[in-house]
């Protein structure tokens, strides 16, 4: 990166930071879930996940894009609601602000909440950086009667507005046209007409700091000392810090409130106004959709409906992803493992051998994983783009405070029942580090998509689909007693449910299809190399004698403790790298997918059980190890390990007794 010193950027003296090559870098910032990471990906084609809940993007991510005669280093940025932002996602973009801050910012505001929005952006204006105003998601605003007169807000912020619809496409190069444009200036831009005291306070400040900007003097007298000193040099920052200080006391005293509260309260009437004197509600009736928003969140129908939607989810991914596999199986069989092992039958036992178990290893990934994985992709993106996930959150807000989190922490959880390497980076969002903590191991407790391959497939397959639901009933007690306890022990600030609702969306097809196939890729591109290599090792190992060394080592455990069959120790060390793996490596080993032949019904249903809670896989152990430590980490892959075991042998103790 090249990295030059500036001097008159928005802030004082801070380092300008610029992948080498581009001519300008533009960042997209505003409040979550308004179409930042749309508008982006739509500009870029770098493919980034979309979707209908706050806090989506939890990292910043760079793209490219030649537009006229520029070459554009883009930037997607996590939500922020205001500039005072607090949680880690948000302090990603507070730093990416202040620190390295981009030639011109294109703020995205949701036309829809429009004032709520309007407070970030009159924050944004007190900077000096170069800015355009995204009226995003006008066609809702068009649905909903709201109409905006664009010139009028345009003139009124000093700023160009253009009106866009991210999803579409629409007044996307208008919109970046406008952010690159030469003539686009800084000066005679709206400021916000705070109470007398605050604008005398200001213009104190200016005396004594001249070459410190006006929203850093803001920040300072809003005593955000974080930001200030991101901003400034540490001796301006610590002067600045103090002086205004002392000016906050007696302005605090006059008014017998707090200077923050001063400043958010005229920030908000700004906003206010502003969307008064700009649009106009015309005439609009209830909807369809507002009614079944309202059944949708109502308390029992809600959770009755919750609980329905995750049956049919487990339902579909059961008869749409066994079909799918049973095709795939049958297709593979016949044109690639038996051609294979009839050309093969007369070479080498340890070439045949690595050369057939790396095939299974192929057709055990393309058949026993994809197709429920993706399968339950599609149906998640169903639930994020439709804005159900908010309201799950708002429903099990109850169940959850019992657990030591608040609603907001569903939403992780849930994505973790995809991967849970996204959902624990998803924590956060979360406001506190108790929750974070909390969260994570929760997270680490739910059965992802890989591990759904294991309990469908095995278990809902040759044993039946109220025996894998029973697997997740399981599940979710010792989520939810791990939990409670948790939320009893572990120290530290509780808050309450503060989270905005997703409107109600139906969700796009292209959309779905296109962020499915993103998860989807990106499982292919870590998982089958890994299978393949695995696999291949595996058949070397086994001409040479050495599997059965260890199988008999572990035996009196695996066989003795748990009841398994000896081979199914190797699968559940593979497990740790990846968790279907457990169950491609099982069928690798017994040679055959169909488990029925080689395992009796109990062993199927405690290794599903055990694969399923014993240590979280490697990816998932990086994650947790990046976000709460080697501690914690190694905490939660010895608890896992030991509930895992015991709950297997007591399934195995019972099961025998039956
Ligand atoms: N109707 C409509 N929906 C939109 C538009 N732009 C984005 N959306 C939808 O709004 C939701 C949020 O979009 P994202 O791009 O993920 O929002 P974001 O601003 O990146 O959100 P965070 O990452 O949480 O900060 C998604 O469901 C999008 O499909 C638009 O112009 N019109
Ligand atoms: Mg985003």
């Amino acid at each position: 990166m090249e990295t030059t010193e500036f001097n008159d950027g928005p802030v004082a003296n801070v380092r300008k930071t610029r992948p080498p090559d581009f001519d300008m870098t533009i960042a997209f910032v505003g409040n979550p879930s308004v179409g930042k990471s749309a508008f982006f990906s739509r500009l870029t084609g770098v493919g980034v996940v979309v979707a209908n809940y706050p806090g989506t993007t939890v990292e910043l991510t760079h793209g490219s894009v030649n537009v006229g005669s520029k070459k554009l280093d883009v930037v997607d940025l996590p939500g922020i609601y205001s500039l005072g932002a607090s949680t880690e996602d948000e302090k990603v973009s507070k730093r990416y602000l202040l620190r390295e801050y981009p030639d011109a910012i294109i703020n995205v505001v949701d036309a829809t909440r429009l004032e709520r929005n309007l407070f970030l952006t009159l924050q944004l204006l007190e900077f000096n950086i170069p800015m355009v105003v995204a009226l995003n998601q006008m066609d809702a605003a068009k649905e909903m009667g709201i109409e905006i007169d664009i010139e009028k807000l345009s003139e009124i912020l000093g700023v160009p507005v253009v009106p866009t619809i991210a999803t579409k496409g629409f007044g996307l190069e208008g919109a970046v046209f406008a952010a690159i444009d030469e003539k686009l200036s800084i000066e005679g831009r709206h400021r916000v007409h705070y109470d007398n005291h605050i604008l005398r306070a200001i213009e104190k400040l200016d005396e004594d700091f001249p070459e410190i900007g006006y929203g850093i003097k803001v920040r300072a007298l809003e005593r955000d000392e974080e930001f200030v000193k991101l901003s400034c040099r540490p001796h301006d920052a610590d002067l600045l810090l103090i002086t205004s200080e002392s000016i906050t006391d007696d302005i605090e005293k006059a008014h017998g409130m707090s200077i923050s509260d001063t400043i958010v309260r005229d920030l908000y009437g700004e906003a206010g106004y502003i969307v008064d004197s700009v649009t106009t509600q015309v005439e609009h009736k209830v909807t369809f959709k507002e009614r079944i928003d309202s059944v949708l969140t109502s308390e029992y129908v809600g959770i009755t409906g919750l609980v329905a939607a995750l049956l049919l989810t487990f339902f579909v991914v059961f008869t749409v992803g066994g079909f799918l596999e049973e095709g795939i199986v049958s297709l593979f069989e016949t044109f690639l493992i038996s051609p294979a092992e009839s050309l093969l039958a007369s070479s080498h036992p340890v070439i045949r051998n690595v050369i057939i178990y790396s095939l299974l290893g192929v057709e055990a990934g393309f058949a026993i994983a994809i197709p429920y994985i993706a399968v339950f992709y599609v149906i998640l993106s169903l639930f994020e783009d439709s804005g159900y996930l908010t309201r799950a959150s708002f429903l099990l807000d109850n169940w959850t405070h019992k657990v030591g989190l608040h609603g907001r922490a569903i939403i992780p959880l849930i994505l973790g029942m995809g991967c849970n390497v996204p959902a624990i980076m998803s924590t956060r969002t979360l406001n506190t580090v108790r929750e974070k903590r909390i969260a994570s191991v929760l997270i680490a407790l739910t059965p992802c998509s890989a591990r759904t391959v294991i309990i469908i497939g095995l278990v809902g397959t040759f044993v039946g689909y109220w025996a894998a639901i029973s697997i997740y009933v399981l599940e979710l007690v010792i989520i939810f007693a791990t939990g409670w306890v948790l939320g009893k022990g572990l120290p530290g600030e509780r808050t309450g449910l503060i989270m905005e609702m997703a409107p109600l969306r139906k969700p796009d097809r292209r959309a779905t299809f296109q962020k499915t196939w993103l998860r989807v890729r990106e499982f292919m591109y870590v998982a089958f190399p890994l299978l393949v290599a695995g696999s291949a090792l595996l058949g070397l190992i086994d001409s040479l004698g050495v599997l059965d060394v260890f199988q008999n080592a572990v035996e009196p455990v695996s066989v003795g403790l748990l009841g398994l069959p000896a081979f199914a120790a190797t699968a559940l060390i593979f497990g740790i790298l990846r968790k279907e793996m457990a169950l491609q490596i099982l069928a690798v080993l017994a040679g055959t997918a169909n488990f029925a032949l080689v395992l009796t019904p109990l062993q199927m249903y405690s290794f599903a059980v055990i694969t399923t809670i014993y240590i979280p896989c490697v990816a998932t152990i990086a994650i947790l190890k990046n976000e709460l430590g080697w501690k914690d980490t190694t905490l939660i892959s010895l608890f896992t390990i030991t509930l895992a075991f015991t709950i297997g042998a007591l399934i195995n103790m019972i099961g025998m007794n039956l």
